[in-house]
């Protein structure tokens, strides 16, 4: 034992936001006269910064060398609990990222700026009143009675909140139809869980789903319980939900995907809403699985949790086959309409509406008789909604003279025309330049736009129907505060005859007018080389078709294509999820993809061409190397689908496993040697490992 050490200088393990390409773990050694409780907040020196960082186990003072840097201050916060930092260390540990970077980018960034008396007053301060409608209503507001499904799922949910600790609890997969009261069901079982004094935590795939969820659990618990966090928060904002979640004053935490990573002291419940959906996938960071980590965090409080969705995963679907979670149907309509019938339009067999022909035209956005169905609708007052999966005016610019098209000059992509500011501007990166008035490479004046997006859609649609009130919702028109909810209100109070937009109009809401819903242009997804591609589709179009006929009375969904005959259609038409299901997991099957496979996608970028698929091919030989004996598959580097985004080249490979364990033992002792290779190849720009990739 070293004399010089003061007798209470205790060593600390702090978790610091080191990147996980430093090649440290990420748990640094500090020092501090007292014994802080694991999960403390505290400021500590690193480099020349003062870091936030988390004490993350008990210290040992015999240990403490003379050397070490005093841990600077101490926050005035209840620690973080035992099971929160076991879910960090459980989801660093499986996505391959460093435990500190993980777990401070967990925190709300303002945390690092605050002294001890700011947030002792931010403290005191309650969660803001969420930005709804009907924010003012009452608590008291009225829950429907149950039908019998919706009762089974409640006591599903009962029966796990009753079980000792020690006893399993699947998952339960409520599989309900669109419209089958699914949200009733999230509401009753939440009630539960805040009867016990517990926290519920709501995820919710896209942001603007928030606000009308908010709303309905703000009816029935009132707002104030409520916290939201969602990457649409100021700093200030998502600190302020943050610690009204962390200390327990809010009781319903509701958000999307970086709530599942909230401290939650008394969490009862877990709710995953839409759970198929690809937003519950990050894209960036850890590239973690919100849905995942649910099913995990659940599974590690001993607390039920609910996976909703009326396309499942095929990765749920196939657990509940397997007997792992506990599948929960609502097989009907809560409030007794009927679900859409399906139309299909061949395209190859239809006239051009009137008012669309001569030179320039484009084809027709909409077949005559989908638009005769169209004005019927809005002569009864009713409303439609029309889904184009592509924002903007026009994918392409092009010069008929020299065949000069708008490319983006720092991507392999086109630069998309959007008219209403006449701006070209690339989806990728983000450049953006004012239309040329003349084609930049021969000066001819007549550029014209090649195919269609909803921009367009709308200003044509318009054209063939004069006294139509028409309305687009897309990333576009939604990009101010409170512009989505604005629109939305317009559509639920009956001011718009015709919606269009992207999948944004298709997801989560409960449009009462709305009789018909027409997917434009879905074909595109049939033959994509995303393997997960079908299964957006059809999830996307039986939700899309799910917004009709909410309120009962005939509805009808109409698809234009030029593939009449195809199977996924087919079984769409049917609402038959279960044989979709079936059909696509035997091609995953077949072809040993998941969920009968486990996949990881190891990506670089660099901004030369060559060094990215050098550090791949050197990473590929270092993999095999490590795999010896165990069934590992090891492909070659391939470029990414767009090949270069922002100046630089995208390159991934992709590592398979038959058992998810062969390849977390891999993978973990794979990445050291990447740092190493990283050395080498100084061009490279950055790489990442993405556990369980979406598309591939
Ligand atoms: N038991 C019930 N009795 C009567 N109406 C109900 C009942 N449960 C739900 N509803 C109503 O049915 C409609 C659809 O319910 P909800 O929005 O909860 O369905 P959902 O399954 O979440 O829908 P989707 O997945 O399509 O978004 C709502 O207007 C809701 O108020
Ligand atoms: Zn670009």
């Amino acid at each position: 034992m070293n004399e010089s050490t003061a007798p209470s200088a205790r060593r600390l393990r702090v978790a610091v936001p080191t990147p996980q390409h430093a090649g440290l773990a990420g748990l640094l050694d500090y020092e501090h006269p007292d014994a802080l409780p694991p999960g403390s907040l505290v400021r500590v020196p690193l480099g020349r910064r003062q870091v936030l960082g988390i004490v993350w186990d008990d210290g040992d003072p015999s240990e403490a060398p003379p050397d070490l840097k005093p841990v600077a201050e101490v926050l005035a916060l209840p620690p973080l609990d035992g099971a929160w930092r076991a879910l960090l260390g459980f989801a660093a540990a499986y996505y391959q990222r460093g435990l500190g970077e993980m777990a401070l980018a967990a925190l709300p960034t303002a945390l690092q700026q605050l002294d001890n008396a700011q947030l002792a007053r931010r403290l005191k301060r309650k969660p803001a009143a969420p930005v709804t409608r009907e924010a003012g209503a009452s608590a008291a507001a009225q829950a429907p009675v149950l039908n019998a499904s919706q009762q089974a799922a409640v006591a599903a949910v009962q029966a796990q909140l009753a079980l000792p600790p020690q006893a399993p609890r699947p998952p339960l997969l409520l599989w309900g139809v669109t419209g089958s009261g699914k949200t009733e069901v999230y509401l009753h079982a939440a009630a539960l869980a805040l009867a016990e004094g517990r926290q519920v935590l709501v995820l919710v795939p896209e942001i603007n789903l928030t606000p009308q969820l908010e709303a309905r659990f703000a009816a029935r618990f009132g707002a104030e319980r409520i916290a939201t966090l969602h990457s649409g928060l100021t700093p200030p904002q998502r600190l302020r939900h943050w610690l009204a979640a962390h200390a327990g004053t809010a009781t319903i935490v509701l958000g999307t995907r970086l709530a599942v990573l909230a401290s939650l002291p008394r969490l009862g419940l877990i709710v995953v809403d839409e759970e198929h959906d690809a937003s519950f996938k990050a894209q960036d960071g850890a590239r973690q699985s919100a849905r995942d980590l649910a099913v995990l965090r659940a599974h590690q409080a001993r607390v039920p949790v609910m996976l909703g969705s009326a396309t499942p995963s095929l990765e749920s679907w196939h657990n509940a086959q397997q007997g792992r979670y506990l599948r929960l149907d609502l097989p009907d309509r809560a409030a007794g309409g009927a679900l859409p019938s399906l139309r299909v339009l061949d395209l190859s067999q239809q006239q051009r509406p009137k008012g669309l022909r001569g030179p320039g035209a484009t084809p027709p956005p909409v077949a005559q008789a989908l638009l005769d169905a169209i004005e019927q609708r809005r002569q009864r007052g009713e409303q439609s909604l029309l889904l184009l999966n592509r924002r903007g005016y026009a994918p392409v610019l092009h010069c008929g003279a020299c065949a000069w098209k708008s490319a983006c000059p720092h991507c392999t992509a086109w630069r998309v025309f959007h008219k209403a500011d006449r701006t070209l501007r690339c989806h990728h990166c983000g450049f953006t330049e004012p239309v040329p008035r003349a084609c930049p490479d021969c000066g001819n004046q007549d550029i014209a736009p090649i195919g269609r997006g909803t921009e367009r859609l709308e200003e044509q649609l318009q054209a063939l129907l004069p006294e139509a009130r028409i309305a687009r919702l897309d990333a576009d028109t939604t990009s101010q505060v409170g512009s989505l909810e604005r629109q939305l209100a317009a559509v639920h109070a009956g001011e718009v005859d015709v919606l269009v937009g992207t999948q944004m109009i298709a997801k989560g809401h409960d449009f009462q007018r709305v009789t018909l819903v027409a997917a434009l242009n879905p074909d595109g997804l049939l033959f994509s080389s995303d393997f997960r591609a079908p299964e957006r589709l059809f999830a996307l179009l039986l939700q899309a078709a799910g917004r009709a006929g909410r309120a009962g009375g005939r509805a009808e969904m109409w698809l234009q294509t030029d593939q009449p005959k195809h199977p996924l259609y087919l079984a769409l038409a049917r609402h038959d999820y279960p044989a979709f299901a079936a059909s696509q997991l035997a091609e995953r099957e077949a072809a040993g993809l998941p969920p009968y496979a486990h996949l990881a996608l190891l990506r670089a970028d660099s901004k030369d061409p060559d060094t990215a698929p050098a550090f791949l091919q050197a990473a590929a030989e270092a993999g095999q190397a490590l795999s010896g004996e165990q069934a590992i598959a090891w492909y070659p580097p391939v470029p990414h689908p767009v090949a270069r985004v922002a100046d630089h080249w995208r390159w991934q490979m992709l590592v398979e496993s038959p058992q998810r364990a062969a390849l977390q033992r891999v993978l973990a002792q794979w990445v050291p040697e990447l740092h190493a290779l990283r050395r080498a190849h100084k061009g490279l720009a950055r790489w990442a490992i993405d556990v369980d990739p979406s598309a591939i």
